[in-house]
């Protein structure tokens, strides 16, 4: 269990995270996702101890993370998976591990074996590794203590469709024997497939959280027509607010029946209306994209 209470982190005036809060619950994969620079590894560093808050408390299994008193066997965290030993052989850096956890260091090779990293892998130096095989340990690493919570950042950077769909099931089979697993993304796509709850932050605020199927059967409609500005000026004057949509059309926040009554009222020849089925989710990601996009090239 993961409780994060209001964080905050400020660097000078700029607000990195901005009084954020969530719960993870065991059983359960948690998507956090958010455009480059929206503030999630910032945040997951406050919930690992490793950047203090400026405001607010995060808690694993019901203590900070500094007083958790052996952490690597509560929570297995990947942050950066570069940041590994890179004259030490991937099964050294576990052997390492192993010994300060206070694992059997028998159980090393089998780690690796279970995540693709078999003997001649293990052998070779990590600073010869591709970044998905530097995922690969980093997972191993996460999973040396036998935790119960998992918190990893942008773990499938780097791993091939193969390793990413691996990854998946490896972390979905974690999360159904009961499991907390925390991960963040920068792309929907990627933790759509996996996280039952989704949390989505922009410049450092939550925009949107909750289970992925609340999130994706947003309400609404997608509708598209010969002559837009006639159709938007029809639905606003209906009092039915619109907001553009990708490659066009737009999404209209009421029921099917309403919008097509107002379209054949206007006269409006309509080429498409269909329920919006999670696009208002990706049009909401895009448009924080294309905000925070904004701000780092000003
Ligand atoms: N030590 C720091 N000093 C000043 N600003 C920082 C510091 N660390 C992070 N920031 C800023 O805080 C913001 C959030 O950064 P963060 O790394 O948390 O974003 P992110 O969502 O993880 O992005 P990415 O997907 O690119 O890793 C960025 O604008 C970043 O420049």
């Amino acid at each position: 269990m993961i409780a994060v209470d209001r964080l905050t982190k400020t660097y000078g005036a700029y607000k990195a995270v901005d009084d954020v809060s969530f719960r993870c619950e065991p059983g359960s994969v948690t998507g956090f996702l958010g455009p480059n620079g929206a503030g999630k590894s910032t945040t997951l560093r406050m919930v690992c101890g490793l950047t203090p808050p400026s405001h607010g408390s995060a808690t694993v299994n019901g203590l900070p993370y500094r007083d958790l008193p052996n952490p690597g066997r509560e929570v297995g965290v990947l942050l950066d998976a570069s940041a590994q030993h890179a004259g030490r052989t991937g099964f050294e850096v576990l052997a390492v591990s192993a010994r300060i956890l206070g694992v059997d260091r028998k159980h090393v090779q089998a780690l690796l074996d279970r995540v693709g990293l078999p003997p001649e892998a293990a052998r070779r130096r990590v600073g010869a590794y591709s970044l998905g095989m530097r995922q690969r340990l980093g997972l191993a690493h996460a999973l040396l203590g036998d935790p119960a919570v998992l918190i990893l950042d942008e773990p499938a950077n780097g791993l091939d469709p193969e390793g990413i769909f691996w990854m998946r099931g490896l972390l979905r089979e974690f999360a159904d024997r009961g499991g907390t697993v925390l991960l963040s993304s920068h792309l929907l796509r990627e933790v759509e497939v996996i996280a039952d709850h989704l949390i989505v932050i922009g410049r450092g605020r939550i925009v949107a959280q909750g289970s992925k199927a609340d999130l994706l059967s947003a309400a609404g409609v997608r509708v598209r027509s010969t002559d837009p500005a006639a159709l938007r000026a029809a639905l606003d004057a209906a009092g039915l607010p619109t907001t553009g949509a990708p490659g066009g059309g737009f999404s209209v926040d009421a029921d099917a029946e309403a919008v097509g009554r107002v379209a054949a009222a206007a006269g409006v020849v309509l080429t498409e209306l269909r329920p919006a089925d999670g696009s208002g989710l990706e049009e909401m990601f895009l448009q924080l994209t294309a905000a925070q996009s904004e701000k780092v090239a000003a």
